[in-house]
C-alpha cells in the first residue's frame, strides 16, 4: 500500500493510501482520518460512503466530519465510489460507470472485471483498515451521501456484523424505482428485476430488516427528492417498526452544505453506538 499524502488535522492525522484491490481487479485510493486517541490504541470507525460523481476527496475536504470525529476519538475511512482508470469501463453520462459503482458487484459486461465495490469494501477493505490502522474491527459504523446513502443502507443490512451503527444523508432509497437505480441496475445486473431487490434499500428493509437503529436526514429542498424517494423508505421504516430518527430538514438542499451542517449529529449517532 502506498500513502499518497499525510495532513495534521484536528490534532489527528489524514492520510490518502493507494493499493492495489484483488476484488476490483485496479488501483484504488481511499483517505483515513486518525484522531488524537488513535496515538492510544484502536478506535472505532465510521465509513462515509459518497455520492453520483465523488472520489475519496469530496467528503473528506467539504463534510466537516473531521472535527467531531476528533472530539468523539472515531476514525473516519472516504473509500472512493468506484473502480477508475484507462482500462476500467466507463460510460459518458455522470450517473454510470466510473464515479458510479452503486455499491455492488456487476455481474454483467463489461462491468463485471472491475465494478465489485460490494466485495471491495465488506471483504478487502475493511480488512487493510484493520491490517494497518488502529481501527477496531468489532466498533465500525456506515453513512453515505445519495448514492453513498444507498450504499450505507444496503451494506448494513447485508453485513450487520461489520457495520454496527447505521446513517445516512438524502440516501437513494428505492432505486428499484428510480431513474438513480433502475438504469444502473439493468446496466451492471442484467435486466431481470428479480436480481435487482437485494440492491433496494426498502425493499431490503422488508425482506431482511435491520435489527438496530437508524438515522436518516433528507432535505425538503433538495432537488433530487423525486429520484431519492425517501417516502418510500419511511414507509418501510414504520411498516417494518424499525427503530429509527427519521429528519425531514426545512430548505436544506442536496449539497455538501446540508452534509456539513448535520454531520456532528451523525458522528456523535455513530460514537454514542461505537
Ligand atoms: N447533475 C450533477 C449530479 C451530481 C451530484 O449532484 N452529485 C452529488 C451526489 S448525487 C447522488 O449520488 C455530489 O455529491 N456531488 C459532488 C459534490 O462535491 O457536490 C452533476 O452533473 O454533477
Amino acid at each position: 500500500m502506498e500513502q499518497v499524502s499525510e495532513s495534521r488535522s484536528f490534532g489527528g492525522r489524514l492520510t490518502v493510501h493507494r493499493h492495489r484491490s484483488g476484488k476490483t481487479n485496479c488501483e484504488m485510493t481511499f483517505a483515513v482520518y486518525l484522531p488524537p486517541a488513535a496515538k492510544k490504541g484502536p478506535v472505532p470507525c465510521l465509513w462515509f460512503l459518497s455520492g453520483l460523481t465523488c472520489t475519496h476527496e469530496n467528503a473528506m475536504t467539504k463534510a466537516g466530519a473531521q472535527a467531531h470525529a476528533a472530539r468523539h476519538g472515531l476514525a473516519l475511512v472516504f473509500p472512493d465510489t468506484s473502480p477508475r482508470g484507462e482500462g476500467v469501463a466507463n460510460d459518458e453520462a455522470y450517473d454510470l460507470g466510473q464515479g458510479a459503482g452503486f455499491y455492488l458487484d456487476a455481474s454483467e459486461a463489461p462491468w463485471s472485471q472491475h465494478f465489485a465495490m460490494a466485495s471491495y469494501l465488506t471483504d478487502e477493505l475493511a480488512d487493510v483498515l484493520t491490517g494497518n490502522f488502529p481501527i477496531d474491527s468489532a466498533r465500525m459504523g456506515v453513512t453515505g451521501h445519495s448514492m453513498g446513502g444507498h450504499g450505507a443502507l444496503v451494506l448494513a443490512m447485508k453485513n450487520p456484523d461489520l457495520f454496527r451503527s447505521l446513517s445516512a444523508f438524502a440516501p437513494i432509497a428505492h432505486p428499484t424505482k428510480s431513474d438513480w437505480g433502475r438504469k444502473q441496475f439493468a446496466a451492471y445486473l442484467g435486466t431481470d428485476e428479480s436480481a435487482w431487490a437485494a440492491h433496494d434499500a426498502t425493499l431490503l428493509l422488508r425482506e431482511r430488516g435491520w435489527a438496530r437503529d437508524v438515522l436518516i436526514d433528507q432535505g425538503l429542498n433538495d432537488e433530487f427528492l423525486d429520484l431519492l424517494r425517501p417516502d418510500a423508505f419511511a414507509a418501510a421504516l414504520v411498516e417494518t417498526r424499525t427503530a429509527h430518527v427519521f429528519r425531514a430538514q426545512e430548505g436544506y438542499d442536496h449539497s455538501y452544505n446540508f452534509i456539513a451542517s448535520f454531520m456532528e449529529d451523525h458522528v456523535r449517532w455513530h460514537a454514542d453506538r461505537l
